[in-house]
């Protein structure tokens, strides 16, 4: 239990049914070994990530007063920059070392959603790059296809329709986020991480990472491994909504990262994340007398915003106030 399955998903991509059967047994393996797995044979071209990646870092190069004109914790749906130690992922260490830029899907000032204030719901807030803005959506839309397709082959080994997931992500909370870590100075890893220990919030997490290194995922040992820089793959990780879903049939496996020593890291995770009102409740395929459910029935804005006031200090202040 030392390294990480890798799963060449192109069969999902086509209609022959047994291979696209063996494929998804392979995640429902992965998902339940592990809750982590690399994909290759996705349809993301290594242009586009050249390109996304490319104007993450000519964004995070930006003067920090510039990136502050989007700041996050000045939003109440959450989206735009969070500046260094904004997040806290692991309560037992100071805040991360990172700094990231959110965005969800685009809803305008005038969608009902947005009208009733409802958490999460409301437009983007995109810095002023050329180009930005139309390639940031377009990849936006490409991650949550792919998070979708993924999801569909999910739901042969979870005995649920097809299009479970399909029906309920639609106007999806999901979000894309770039990430940089600075280089850490000190030998100590033990210290301010990049990203502290943390379980991920959503259904499935599709993380793409640069050549630096540092992503580690606990196995059922409890041991930390590296999970490596692969190229032309991303690490596909479950949340909790997916472990609660499943009734942890499927785990939601703790991660961290251990900024690299003397380099910048950037990677972007996909977070995928149903319609905010989505019910998350044990599917009727993974409970019976033995297992009877182990989570409350929550809905997924309830379980997000819970999550993110436990590591965001600006989230417990909004709420409070
Ligand atoms: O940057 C990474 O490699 C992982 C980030 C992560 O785990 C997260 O943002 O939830
Ligand atoms: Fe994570």
């Amino acid at each position: 239990m030392n390294s990480l399955p890798i799963i060449d998903i192109s069969p999902l991509y086509t209609d022959d049914a047994s291979a696209w059967q063996s494929v998804a047994e392979q995640i429902d393996r992965a998902c339940r070994q592990w809750g982590f797995f690399y994909i290759k044979g996705h349809p993301i071209s290594p242009a586009r990530i050249a390109q996304v990646l490319d104007n993450a870092q000519r964004f995070f190069a930006l003067p920090v007063d510039e990136k502050l004109k989007i700041d996050i914790t000045q939003t109440r749906h959450h989206r735009g920059y969070g500046a260094v130690a904004t997040e806290q992922l692991d309560p037992a260490k100071p805040s991360d070392l990172k700094e990231t830029f959110d965005m969800g899907l685009h809803l305008p000032a005038d969608h009902p959603e947005v009208l009733a204030e409802k958490p999460l719901r409301g437009p983007n807030r995109h810095p002023d790059l050329s180009g930005w803005q139309t390639l940031m959506e377009q990849h936006y839309r490409d991650m949550q296809a792919l998070a979708q397709t993924l999801l569909r082959a999910m739901t042969l080994a979870l005995g649920i329709e097809r299009d479970f997931f399909d029906t309920r992500f639609n106007e999806p909370v999901s979000v894309l986020r770039l990430i940089h870590y600075p280089p850490r100075h000190t030998a100590s890893s033990d210290e301010q991480q990049g990203a502290g220990a943390h379980t991920d919030y959503g259904c499935i997490t599709l993380l793409y990472q640069d050549a630096a290194g540092g992503l580690q995922v606990r196995n059922v040992d409890g041991q930390w491994i590296d999970a490596p820089p692969i190229d032309g793959t991303f690490v596909i990780n479950l949340g909790d909504m997916m472990a609660r879903w499943s009734n942890d049939r499927y785990l939601s496996t703790p991660h961290r990262v251990i900024s690299p020593l003397g380099v910048d890291r950037y990677s972007m995770p996909f977070f995928a994340e149903p319609h905010p009102d989505t019910l998350i409740q044990c599917l009727p395929g993974c409970q019976d007398d033995a297992h009877p459910p182990k989570y409350p029935t929550t809905t997924c804005a309830q379980f997000l915003l819970s999550r993110f006031a436990d590591t965001y200090a600006y989230r417990r202040e909004q709420q409070a106030g």
